[in-house]
């Protein structure tokens, strides 16, 4: 690390509408607000940080990105996110990245912009792909992906679905949990028969079932041959997902909102998940959702990874992060095609149900800041 007061922190407003709202048990997510940060190294002139307009590399110093878009109930306000930006900003200046990711400890939307700035200067600075730099692995061109469905009439579902499909997705994860189980259940059904047995099908429920509407899901969704059930009881029922396991039916269950409630460890005792869904932004950066991945894998728990329905600075931090996990299944990254309009140009491209992973160096993404 050069010396700290060559390294300075800069952050902008933004505010992304979704292409339209996704609509989800616990609510609606029509907008994203968040911060776009910056971290410039004056010392370390690089010849190739980009600085200028445009794609083509102009010289200047080595450059770090990182977001943070917090999400109502799983972080801290969008209020409380700027003020940490603001003390991680005079701290770093003050003490270094140590100090500064301290203070934001508990503010996880912006300690994981600055975790991820800093990932991604470092990574730039070692030439290395930002995945490469994490999980010291080897190179990886994919990572497949899931279509995310919002809730909808039965003939809206199907006709999300086969458009996903057909533009080569083969894994769809559907919203569940605003209508009757009936309804969903008829939803599931609709979608099976529109797109064949051979596409991959999820359920979320974000937290709207009672354990026996949750048993009557899962009966159905064996036959319709669902993979994978996401947090189908509220966070707290950890023995409650656990019996729902115990019911061998063949239909993973996984925690997401449950993971923040209980952590890794609470969660394997009670064995209550095959598989725990990791959203770096609520996780406080993509290098703590790293070592919970790591951890989740040596206690055999499948580590999956989305986004918050982040910008591209984030998504793409999210698709290294993927990346850097040995044989991920499909995640929750193709989320991009949600916003309306994005906070740059996207370096990861959805092709055949992967993401592309970007394999220049650091994060990838370079027009973020000069374009706006
Ligand atoms: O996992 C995905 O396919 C996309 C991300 C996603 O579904 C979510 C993002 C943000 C908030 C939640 O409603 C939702 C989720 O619960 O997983
Ligand atoms: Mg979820």
């Amino acid at each position: 690390m050069s010396s700290t007061e060559d390294l300075s922190l800069e952050y902008r407003s933004f505010s992304l509408d979704l292409a339209e709202p996704l609509e989800t048990a616990d609510g609606t997510i029509d907008s994203r607000d968040g911060f776009l940060v910056r971290l410039v190294d004056e010392s370390d002139d690089v010849g190739d940080g980009v600085v200028g307009v445009g794609d083509e590399p102009t010289a200047g110093p080595a450059v770090g990105y990182g977001e943070a878009t917090p999400l109502q109930g799983w972080t801290e306000s969008l209020d409380a996110c700027e003020r940490a930006l603001e003390r991680a900003r005079d701290a770093l200046q003050t003490d270094g990245p140590i100090e500064a990711l301290e203070t934001v400890d508990r503010q996880v939307a912006a300690r994981h912009a600055l975790a991820l700035a800093l990932a991604d200067l470092q990574a730039t600075r070692e030439s290395t792909p930002l995945y490469r730099y994490l999980g010291q692995g080897p190179m990886v061109g994919r990572v497949p992906v899931n279509a995310t469905i919002s809730d909808g009439t039965p003939a809206e579902t199907v006709r999300k679905a086969r458009e996903a499909v057909d533009r080569g997705f083969d894994c769809c994860k559907l919203k569940v949990g605003i209508r009757s189980v009936e309804a969903d259940i008829e939803r599931v059904r609709r979608v099976r028969e529109a797109v064949g047995s051979s596409v991959e099908l999820r359920a979320d429920a974000n937290e709207a079932w009672t354990y026996e509407e949750a048993e009557s899901a899962l009966e159905a969704f064996t036959d319709l041959g669902v993979s994978i059930l996401e947090q189908p009881l509220p966070a707290g029922a950890l023995e409650g997902h656990a019996d729902l396991r115990e019911l061998n039916s063949g239909v993973s269950i996984a925690l997401d909102e449950g993971l923040l409630e209980h952590g890794v460890d609470s969660i394997c005792e009670a064995d209550a998940a095959d598989v725990v869904v990791l959203k770096p932004m609520a996780l406080g950066g993509i290098d703590v959702a790293r070592k919970v991945a790591a951890w989740l894998t040596e206690l055999d728990v499948t580590p999956l990874v989305t986004t918050t329905i982040d910008g591209v600075v984030a998504r793409t931090g999210a698709v290294h992060l993927a990346a850097a996990i040995p044989d991920v299944p499909a995640c929750g990254l193709a989320t991009g095609e949600l916003l309306a309009a994005d906070l740059g140009r996207d370096p990861v491209l959805l092709e055949k149900g992967s993401a592309v992973v970007p394999q220049a160096k650091g994060l990838g993404v370079s027009d973020v800041w000069s374009e706006r």
